[in-house]
């Protein structure tokens, strides 16, 4: 779940990607890029680390131009650690092309070896993204007769894109000369967004993962963009559309409503915080009905996500809500941090319990998701260090058992709490005394409670039922394996940013 960002102002672009992509850094805090265009030539500047690090203001000042896209990077191909795979990332025929991905292709493997050998490709990393650019620069090369380019022959290029890439990707790019190209996948796994701003020079238009980019860059919120549609506008400002897919439905990600977006978000028309307070509300009503029995003192969330549910929760159960935990605000998010030791140790500093909440009481932790328990055993432990009595914990999400492969950091089940264990097992691994978790349906009912036609999901994770691409059992067990191989650090030596000023000639 990275975050991407497309702009096509009236003036300089680069503080407003910058300030964009501060808004995306939930969706990942590995890596960072910008890229603006400035007539035929691209800026580029991307590396690792958090968008403040990344970026100085000498490398700001070398990004000219009203138009660019941006990327925070949270890796799900190839390492954390490799500067070469921060996006977005360029290709030079045909065009010039940048692009920005979220999500995960799970095809990369056999795109690969036919870029290689039949497009005649050569693709430089590990990263799926990369593959995913050179399709498109490919199947862009086939619709291009001569050196002019038109909308409709972009959008042919991206109807290539869906034909042969599977998975999940909502992709933001620039045509170096031409404009600003976005698309998202036929099935809609990954969120993508756009909206305009008036000015006197005329509209101005942002593509971003999340809709909160838009609010506090001054945009007004236009819609998503469609499953399997692309858009495109030019230089000049002008805007183009159209379906580029033969059979494309809508199923977003469900855990982007638990996890992944941020509270102030609307994705796909229904708001993310809405969705929370539902999850604490069915959550309080199973509660009921399965937990009588259970003598609760005081609610307490698990900072930061889990807020809106535990709040609900407690007013369904007329319980008091009380902070226990306080969260340092210079600890990023845990669960997408690379390594187990990492995130282990940054639980403890991110979380620290005040005994004043738990002495004595029985206490309901709510926290939206139990993944690997990372933050679940700590967190039980340190309610139990600061005297709690009786300690419950409430899920606002199902057992995650399965790997994802659209775009989410979980590709194995041996690292997964919930994969080989039932409830019980699950919350004696954990240290709590009772353990209750939200039912599937009740969770997807959260979203179509607030849009009823919104109706299918991505909900692999939690059902092992894939929607895109052809996951099998062996595919799954070879990216297993992949992947431990990226994370023990199968990386290129090279700095830790790049700076690139790129000139095409017409
Ligand atoms: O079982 P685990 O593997 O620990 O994963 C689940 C936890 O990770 C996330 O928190 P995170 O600290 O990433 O972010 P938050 O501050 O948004 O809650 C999520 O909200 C859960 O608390
Ligand atoms: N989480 C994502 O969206 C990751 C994008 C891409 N697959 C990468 O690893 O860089
Ligand atoms: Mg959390």
């Amino acid at each position: 779940m990275c975050g991407v960002l497309g702009i096509v102002a009236k003036s300089p672009a680069n503080q407003l990607l910058y300030d964009g992509l501060l808004m995306l850094q939930h969706r990942g805090q590995d890596a960072g890029g910008i890229v603006t265009a400035q007539g035929n030539t691209f800026h580029m500047h991307k590396g690792l680390g958090l968008v403040r690090d990344v970026f100085r203001t000498r490398n700001m000042r070398a990004l000219h131009g009203n138009m660019g896209i941006g990327h925070v990077r949270y890796p799900t191909a190839g390492s954390s650690k490799s500067p070469a795979e921060a996006q977005p990332f360029y290709v030079n025929s045909p065009f010039g092309i940048v692009l920005g991905h979220n999500g995960n292709l799970t095809n990369a493997e056999q795109l690969n070896q036919e870029l290689f050998r039949t497009d005649l490709r050569h693709v430089n990393t590990h990263s799926d993204s990369e593959v995913l650019l050179n399709v498109l620069a490919h199947e862009l090369q086939e619709q291009t007769g001569n050196c002019h380019l038109d909308p409709e022959t972009i959008f042919a290029a991206v109807s290539g894109v869906h034909r042969r890439c599977a998975g999940a990707y909502a992709v933001v790019a620039m045509i170096a000369g031409y404009g600003l190209l976005a698309f998202r996948d036929p099935h809609g796994i990954r969120p993508l967004v756009y909206g305009t701003m008036e000015t006197k020079k005329g509209t101005e238009y942002l593509i971003t993962s999340e809709s909160v980019a838009l609010d506090t860059l001054g945009f007004q919120l236009v819609r998503d963009i469609a499953p399997g549609e692309a858009i495109f506008i030019d230089e000049a400002g002008n805007f183009f559309s159209q379906q580029c897919a033969k059979n494309a439905s809508l199923n977003p990600c469900i855990f982007e409503y638990v996890y992944l977006a941020r509270p102030d978000s609307v994705i796909d028309g229904v708001s993310v915080y809405e969705t929370r307070l539902n999850m604490g509300e069915s959550l309080a009503e199973k509660i009921t009905r399965t937990m009588s029995h259970l003598d609760i003192d005081v609610v307490i969330p698990i900072p930061d996500s889990s807020r809106p549910s535990a709040l609900q929760l407690s007013n369904r159960l007329g319980v008091d809500f009380r902070e226990g935990f306080i969260k340092n605000r210079y600890v990023g998010r845990t669960f997408i941090m690379p390594g187990q030791q990492q995130r282990k140790k940054s639980v403890r500093q991110k979380l620290n319990a005040m005994s004043i909440e738990f002495k004595g009481k029985n206490v309901l932790l709510v926290d939206d998701s139990i993944v690997r328990g990372t933050t679940s055993r700590e967190i039980v432990q340190m309610a139990r260090d600061a005297g709690a009595n009786k300690i419950y914990f409430a899920s606002a999400s199902p057992p995650v058992r399965f790997p994802n492969v659209y775009g989410i950091d979980m590709p194995t089940r041996q690292e997964l709490i919930a994969a080989e264990r039932d409830t019980e097992e699950i919350c004696r691994e954990i240290g709590a005394d009772y353990l209750i978790f939200q039912e599937l349906e009740a969770l997807t009912h959260t979203v179509s409670k607030v849009k009823p036609e919104l109706s299918c999901f991505e909900t692999s994770c939690f059902n092992g039922r894939y929607i895109a691409g052809n996951v099998t059992a062996e595919y799954l067990e070879t990216l297993e394996t992949k992947r431990n191989g990226d994370r023990a650090g199968r990386q290129m030596p090279l700095k830790t940013q790049l700076d690139l000023s790129l000139t095409v000639s017409e």
